[in-house]
């Protein structure tokens, strides 16, 4: 774990005391919303996210209109996609969110890399960052489709929100606007390398460290069996107690990020997440992930009412954060 705190944002100050251990606990469970019928059951639904944000900061949805056979076919692309020769993906380095990382990201928690791969995609800045159709074919149309879809889902948790908070109710899709060349929501391929034997009885617990995310709303995919995601609600970081996210392919796990957080002068905190190692015995195979970050537009103005944070532009705030995550590359 990090001893010093070199972070001059109050969130990374947070995020570098995370890195330990810390324990397990069944206590507390993840909130479950039905998004069905959302247009007519608006106003209860929107008061039970409310109710999860404020208490928990995550909470899963169900019947969200995002078709399981979509989820499964970006799921498909995206094992193809890492199924690519390492010197393939590495004509698409990572860069403002764009692109593809092995090994880059080193969360402030822990000061390790995390033991993953990941692709991101940015839509304004794509030039040159996609597979040729030829050698991933569909896989543009799939993942952009995909993006739109969980963009749409994201839009309309954060309607809810909005409203609660006293905005207009399509405050934060202006914020988030797709057509804009300064939209920078990004779509995240994950795959968490698989465990090699000689390694499955000496792991620590660190596959993924812990932190907290940079946007407004994180719309999370996983898969069956691929288990391993843990959060701490922000209100309790203090305590440093674990509770493990069920991986079920029908939900959509949802987390407030630390722009949101700002924006609701707190009253919406972002959550610490992290993702373990297997224990022995579990399943020690890939781990495939994919998150939709729903990141205010890099002209939007993040300000916070009581005047508690600075107001700062969603892109210089994106910037700072990136940049304590991948130090090394700097
Ligand atoms: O892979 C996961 O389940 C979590 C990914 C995550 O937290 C992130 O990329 O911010
Ligand atoms: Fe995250």
């Amino acid at each position: 774990m990090n001893t010093s705190t070199p972070f001059e944002l109050a969130e990374l100050q947070k995020e570098a005391r995370m890195g330990a251990q810390g324990s397990e606990t069944t206590a507390r469970a993840v909130p479950l919303i039905d998004l069905s019928d959302f247009d007519r059951r608006r106003d209860e639904i929107t008061e039970q996210l409310w109710r999860a944000a404020v208490d928990v900061g995550f909470f899963q949805l169900v019947n969200h209109g995002v078709p399981v056979a979509q989820v499964r076919e970006a799921f498909a692309m995206s094992e193809r996609f890492f199924a690519l020769p390492q010197a393939t993906k590495a004509q698409w380095p990572l860069a403002r969110n764009a692109g593809w990382e092995s090994l880059a990201q080193v969360r402030p928690s822990t000061g390790v890399p995390d033991q993953k791969e990941s692709y991101q995609i940015t839509r304004p800045r794509m030039a040159g960052l996609y597979p040729a159709e030829a050698d991933l074919p569909g896989f543009q149309a799939t993942m952009l489709a995909f993006e739109q879809a969980s963009w749409a889902v994201g839009m309309k948790v954060l309607s809810c929100f909005a409203e609660k908070l006293g905005f207009e109710r399509d405050f934060f899709a202006r914020a988030h606007d797709p057509d804009a060349d300064t939209y920078q929501s990004t779509l995240r391929l994950l795959h968490y390398y698989p465990i090699p034997e000689d390694v499955q009885d000496k792991l620590d617990y660190v596959r993924g460290g812990a932190h907290t995310d940079f946007n407004c709303l994180t719309i999370l995919y996983q898969r069956d069996g691929q288990g391993g995601l843990q959060v701490c609600p922000g209100k309790e970081f203090e305590a440093q107690e674990w509770t493990t996210v069920p991986p079920r392919e029908d939900l959509i796990t949802c987390n407030i990020g630390d722009m949101l957080m700002r924006w609701s002068d707190d009253r919406l905190l972002s959550n610490f997440h992290r993702v373990r190692n297997p224990l022995p015995g579990e399943y020690m195979g890939g781990r495939y992930s994919i998150a939709f970050f729903c990141q205010a537009n890099t002209d939007a103005l993040i300000t916070s009412p009581s005047g508690k944070y600075p107001a700062m532009t969603a892109g210089d705030y994106l910037a700072e954060r990136m940049k304590a995550n991948y130090r090394r590359k700097d």
